[in-house]
């Protein structure tokens, strides 16, 4: 369990230190490997998490990319669901990459349905509405650099690197409710591919307030939220643990220990 620390925010995590909080990195379906890899690499403990009993003994947990359909069937299935909904409102820091995101948003714009037309669940915890594999066909899977807020523990964009940022049928934020952090922005398509469900979640305008038109001349694209923190959650779009960057996973190891 994670034991109580110095305040010292702000400072890069030292692999030495790291061993000392427990990420799960629930394990059911998705890139569990590659948020291991990257957890492990940064000198934390990372655990596969399959079973409720194991969520006991977590400091923080992962949701990785993978698709939120099945995550949501297998998680449902396997009992993990209620008590990992319990968690997150009892505080548990969570990270969600991708699926993980979706996992994470209070509302699912264009849920999938089941043969008995039941739409698919997000976990909740973060109040925002997410749009699935928003992107589009052109743009399914793509990389660019985005500029990523509080990586340093600054709180600004402000000399920070780049973050090498992959989606993959990627979802994006269409709208965050108050006390939601906005992180990271991409320019998108100011349509997404299908149009809101009717009268459903998604329906009215998109806009949010981080869809503000880019440049005069390019009215069509818009600034898409893929990246956001409320409280102890963290979720982002894109997939950080597959291009060898790190500092999304120490923010959220700075996140557990109390230090961002
Ligand atoms: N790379 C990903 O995690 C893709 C997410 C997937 N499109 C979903 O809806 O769950």
């Amino acid at each position: 369990m994670l034991s109580p620390h110095p305040p010292d925010a702000g400072s890069p995590v030292a692999a030495d230190r790291g061993g000392d909080v427990s990420v799960g990195v629930l394990a059911v379906q998705g890139d569990v490997r590659e948020h291991i890899r990257t957890i492990a690499s940064l000198g934390a403990r990372a655990v596969p998490v399959r079973r409720p009993g194991e969520l006991a003994a977590l400091d923080g947990l992962i949701i990785p990319g993978g698709e939120s359909t099945a995550m949501d069937r297998l998680t449902r299935s396997f009992g993990l669901a209620d008590p990992l909904r319990e968690r997150i409102a009892a505080g548990l820091p969570v990270y969600g990459s991708c699926a993980g995101m979706i996992m994470l948003s209070d509302v699912i714009a264009d849920p999938s349905l089941d043969r008995h037309g039941d739409p698919q669940r997000s976990l909740g915890g973060i109040d925002m509405v997410v749009r699935r594999n928003a992107f589009g066909r052109q743009r399914e899977s793509f990389e660019t650099d985005l500029a990523f807020a509080g990586l340093s523990g600054a709180g600004s964009v402000a000399g920070e690197a780049p973050v090498r940022a992959v989606f993959i049928r990627a979802p994006w934020v269409e709208k965050v409710g108050r006390g939601v952090q906005i992180l990271a922005q991409v320019a998108a398509a100011d349509t997404p591919p299908a149009g809101p469900v009717e009268g459903g979640p998604g329906a009215g305008s998109d806009r949010s307030p981080g869809a503000e038109p880019i440049g005069a001349g390019r009215p069509e694209r818009v600034a898409r939220i893929v990246a956001v923190r409320s409280g102890n959650l963290l979720a982002t779009s894109f997939h950080p643990e597959i291009t060898g960057e790190r500092r999304v996973h120490e923010l959220f190891i700075r996140m557990i220990r109390g230090e961002a």
